[in-house]
């Protein structure tokens, strides 16, 4: 696993691992370094050392799976860190590729890093709910100070090479071989002092106003972190090391790091890294997989649809330095539409300018606008963002399918509309793919691919590539009304108004949801969508509005419970943030504040007296159960009926999509937590209270894999003998 090189008087220490393209420490790993660094100090010949990792990358730190193995791997690096730093003979790091978690802190421990320039480092511990426990929370504040430290263990972000040197975390940067400058280094620094390059034996450089420092941070911390532990844990290991002795420090750090690595929270956090990605090697149920589908090259794309979604997805796309055509239906639309892209992309710039890069757009060979659909007969993909309405979607497609070349892909961008419906209009169904962006699109980070029934397997392996050019998370999906997180959704937001008709308030199902971790309620997120969507939704189904049979009772539709609530905001012209008005009341029209509405609670009361509800007093157990398990409940049948291949999909819809706590690992996840056998007896308690609700009626899958003992997340799907796409 290890090559150990003795050569002309330095010793090479190269982390080397033959099966895995990055190296991150395995018990064999951490046992060789230990032995290397033994071998080293006891040959008199040897006079130095460097330590680099095999073709190109420094390594990623210890095996995240290790830390729910029993012997817990990685927990063994401290006193490496510790030997390296000891050591009488010069010790210089090269790090190229990665430099991260473990990786970085084996770095602190030598005497001196070099850094290649496109080399990155980081201490990501913290996004997998652990902290940097190989002494790095002791060491990094030493070395660079308690802000630059703070900023980087609890955000766990990825940093240059060139912000390592400004910092003072690496001495060098250099463009050329990293392993030959470390070892000329290592060479020089033969018979020189090293006490002053011992981290351990530094004080944390004093700030005027520590105290107050700290105070203050802690509280940005507490804010960021929504209910996760690990970023406070991370600040109290770096704040020990203002106040106590290296060895002290050190040992406050473990006894943090395993209140963490106990916690659920690092394990669900742990799942999440690995659900995502999982997800990227995709399947579908005819047997079409990211292993034998090849995607074709994306060199220019087009969007058509200036609004909200279609100015974030240009965005997009002009990142990811796809030279795009932006199209809309005449010059008024596309001015207005052309000045928020251009906003968009100025604000974007200077973000990028911030952390070192550029973002050209100003270059019409990257960005082109128009309202003639000849400018599309070049491109090799088509994104097609308008409204939702499925006659105009038919119209364009139409017109997509005569006008661009015939190898062009065609992608709709939509929430819930059928994409064989769509594809049936074209003359290429198979290049026919959904692409359902989450606003703003050129933020969110979840793309759900939606496979149509003839769409081909390289449509959707050059789909997910797009996505992961975009630094997007693509989850390919199955087809049907409202594909994975949407279908999920109805049921939460449903069961929160029903909730609202027997006697919450809105505020009250949102503090209850947002307590649990989600970064806005259900009332608070319909008023940032806009009511006036799910409404005219709504109404296309005839659920609502004229074309609703006369006589239709108000709280039913097909026999079943129907809440009114929501028409009859949207018909007093309350769409929410956008009129000042929804389930809250804004400051103005597109403010962004909510404010509980004295009105809302008259107009309910209003509401149950007409309808002769008794309001009864809900509290947070039942919020929580009913808006959470109904969701959960329509995950098992996706999963069952196929429409995604496994419940890390639809947990990674949830943590990308949809503000669903990461540290909570996803809905499907929280169920394995909660325990299958407790969600079916909830759930069948709610349903013989609400009969008239089918959500709530337990799926058959859920009732099949606690009938067959509730077997581990990782085997649900082998309980399914077999899957068929409904559509
Ligand atoms: C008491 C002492 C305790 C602790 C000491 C040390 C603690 C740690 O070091 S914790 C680990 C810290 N490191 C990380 O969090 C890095 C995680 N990895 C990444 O961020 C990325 O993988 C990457 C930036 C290193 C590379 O990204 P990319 O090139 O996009 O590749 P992938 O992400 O797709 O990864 C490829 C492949 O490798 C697996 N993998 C990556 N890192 C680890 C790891 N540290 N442990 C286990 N596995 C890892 C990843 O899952 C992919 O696997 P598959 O190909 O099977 O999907």
């Amino acid at each position: 696993i290890q090559n150990l090189f003795i050569w002309n008087r330095l010793f090479l220490l190269v982390f080397c691992n033959s099966t895995e393209s990055l190296i991150y420490f395995s018990l064999a790993v951490l046992q060789a370094l230990e032995d290397g660094l033994k071998r080293a100090d006891a040959d008199p010949s040897v006079k130095a050392v460097t330590i680099c990792g095999e073709n190109g990358k420094f390594s990623a730190g210890a095996d995240i799976r290790g830390f729910s193995s029993p012997n817990k791997q990685g927990l063994g690096l401290g006193p490496i860190v510790s030997l390296i730093e000891r050591s009488e003979k010069p010790v210089v790091a090269a790090i190229e590729g990665i430099a991260l978690g473990g990786g970085l802190e084996v770095t602190l421990g030598c005497h001196y890093r070099i850094a290649h320039v496109q080399a990155r480092m980081g201490l990501p511990e913290v996004t997998i709910g652990l902290l940097p426990g190989a002494e790095g929370t002791q060491r990094l504040p030493r070395l660079i100070g308690v802000p630059a430290a703070l900023d980087i263990i609890t955000t766990g972000r990825h940093i240059s090479a060139s912000e390592a040197l400004k910092l003072g975390l690496v001495d060098e940067v250099v463009e050329e071989n990293t392993v030959e400058a470390a070892i000329r280094l290592a060479n020089r620094l033969i018979g020189q002092p090293l006490g002053h390059r011992r981290l351990s034996l530094k004080p944390v450089p004093k700030l005027p106003n520590m105290e107050a420092f700290l105070t203050e941070a802690l509280v940005k911390v507490k804010k960021r972190a929504q209910g996760c532990l690990a970023p406070e844990l991370c600040f109290q290991a770096i704040k020990a090391a203002t106040e106590q002795p290296f060895a002290d420090g050190v040992r406050k750090e473990r006894e943090l790091f395993n209140i963490l690595l106990t916690s659920g929270q690092a394990k669900a956090l742990q799942y999440a890294f690995f659900a995502e990605r999982a997800v990227e090697k995709w399947t579908t149920p005819s047997g079409a997989s990211w292993k034998t589908a090849s995607p074709q090259p994306i060199r220019k794309a087009a969007v058509i649809g200036l609004g909200t979604m279609g100015r974030g997805i240009v965005t997009s796309l002009v990142k990811a330095k796809i030279p795009v055509v932006a199209l809309e239906q005449d010059l008024e639309y596309l001015n207005t539409g052309r000045k928020a892209v251009m906003l968009l992309l100025e604000r974007e710039a200077m973000k990028m300018e911030q952390g070192g890069q550029t973002l050209d757009f100003n270059n019409p060979a990257r960005l082109q606008f128009a309202v003639d659909f000849d400018v599309l007969r070049d491109v090799d993909l088509v994104i097609e963002a308008v409204f939702e309405n499925m006659a105009l979607k038919k119209e364009i497609f139409n017109k997509l399918s005569r006008i661009c070349k015939p190898e062009a892909f065609l992608c709709t961008n939509t929430s819930a509309l059928n994409i064989d419906e769509i594809a049936s209009v074209t003359s290429r169904p198979q290049q026919v793919i959904g692409t359902h962006f989450f606003s703003p699109a050129h933020v969110m980070r979840l793309l759900e691919i939606i496979y149509g029934r003839h769409t081909s397997p390289t449509t959707i392996a050059t789909a997910m590539q797009l996505a992961k050019v975009m630094k997007k998370v693509g989850v390919v999906v199955g087809n049907c009304f409202g594909f994975v997180g949407n279908r999920m959704m109805f049921p939460y937001v449903q069961q929160a108004v029903f909730l609202l008709e027997e006697g919450s308030r809105p505020e009250d199902v949102d503090q209850v949801l947002e307590d649990f971790g989600f970064k806005i309620g259900p009332f608070r997120m319909s008023d940032l969508a806009g009511l006036d969507v799910g409404w005219r939704s709504r109404k296309d189904q005839g659920l609502t509005g004229p074309t609703l049979a006369p006589g239709t009772s108000a709280r039913q539709r097909h026999g079943y419970r129907y809440s009114p609530l929501p028409d009859l905001l949207c018909e007093k012209g309350r769409f929410g943030q956008k009129t000042g008005k929804g389930w809250y009341q804004y400051e103005k029209a597109g403010g962004r504040t909510a404010k509980p509405d004295p009105w809302i609670h008259s107009f309910l009361s209003e509401y149950r007296d007409t309808h002769q509800i008794k309001t009864r007093f809900i509290d947070q157990e039942e919020i929580l159960e009913r808006c959470l398990f109904t969701l959960i409940n329509e995950g098992f049948d996706i999963l069952a009926e196929g429409i995604a291949s496994g419940p890390e999909h639809l947990d990674v819809v949830y943590i990308n999509g949809y503000g669903w706590p990461k540290h909570r690992g996803g809905p499907m996840f929280y169920a394995s937590t909660v325990g299958l056998p407790n969600i079916l007896a909830k759930l069948q308690k709610y349903s013989e209270i609400h009969p008239d609700v089918p959500q709530l009626r337990p799926s058959a899958f859920l009732k099949k894999l606690v009938a067959m003992g509730n077997p581990p997340l990782n085997d649900w799907m082998s309980y399914l003998h077999r899957q068929s796409n409904k559509l």
